[in-house]
């Protein structure tokens, strides 16, 4: 199957320490993946591999066609609004950097898509919580990627506010985009994600569909593998 992006014995060293050891890793369209790990464990590197935003040490990072980089979207953990500028007037702004020239009514639709069609001329910096976020993810969508990174989407929010953004990465994944998220929320990755990655101390430790990973080690549930495969914290590390 064509994948979109494969990345081969990754390997990133710093001051000596191997935070990211020998992760190969594909990715294939349609796919949702979570990646899963602890503080610390290695995600957001990985993440900012896979995008190019940092070299490897070793290993390879390919992409499935030479203009995959343009369709990629992509939501850090920091919220990266204009300040003074409107939800609309963000999108706008943002579509500019990727050299998309977006309509009122391009942007509408997709802040209606991410639930946010009231909000649009409100001041990004006093959107609530979640819908900060439901933003976010909508600036990811301004140049109609084929892949979105989203690192953390649900941290910090209300019950609905989580399960708004869970139905949002679900019907983004119906309409064809691939979903990469990281999450420290076992059962809203079980729920959401078609193929769970877990990474520890820079380790690939688990990689396949959830519920074969939990017949595999015998797993009741996700939390419950989360413990088996992660390493519990060294006294060495709670400086
Ligand atoms: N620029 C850097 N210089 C030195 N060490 C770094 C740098 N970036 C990351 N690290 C270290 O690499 C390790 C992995 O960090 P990373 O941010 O990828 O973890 P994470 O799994 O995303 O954690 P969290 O769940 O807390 O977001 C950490 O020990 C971190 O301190």
């Amino acid at each position: 199957m064509n994948y979109l992006i494969q990345a081969d014995g990754l390997t990133k060293v710093y001051k000596k320490r191997h935070v990211i050891q020998n992760i190969s890793l594909t990715i294939y369209p349609g796919e949702i993946i979570g990646i899963i790990g602890p503080n610390g464990a290695g995600k957001s590197t990985t993440l900012d591999l896979l995008l190019g935003l940092r070299r490897p040490d070793q290993g390879t990072v390919t992409y499935g066609h030479p203009e995959l980089d343009r369709q990629i979207g992509v939501q850090l953990q920091s919220t990266p609004f204009f300040p003074g500028y409107s939800a609309l007037e963000n999108m706008r702004l943002f579509a500019a950097f990727y050299g998309v020239r977006l309509k009122t009514d391009a942007i509408m639709d997709l802040l209606a898509q991410c639930g946010l069609e009231e909000a649009a001329r409100t001041d990004a910096f006093r959107l609530s919580g979640g819908q900060q976020k439901r933003l976010a993810i909508a600036m990811t969508l301004v140049h109609d990627p084929s892949l979105v990174f989203l690192d953390e989407p649900t941290a910090a929010l209300d019950p609905r506010a989580r399960r708004e953004i869970r139905e949002l990465i679900a019907l983004l994944a119906e309409s064809g985009t691939s979903v990469v998220f990281t999450s420290h929320d076992m059962e809203e990755v079980y729920k959401l994600a078609t193929r769970i990655v877990m990474i520890d101390g820079g380790i690939l430790r688990a990689d396949g569909r959830p519920e074969d990973l939990l017949k595999e080690y015998g797993a009741s549930g996700l939390e419950e593998l989360y413990v088996q495969l992660t390493e519990p914290i060294r006294k060495e590390d709670w400086a």
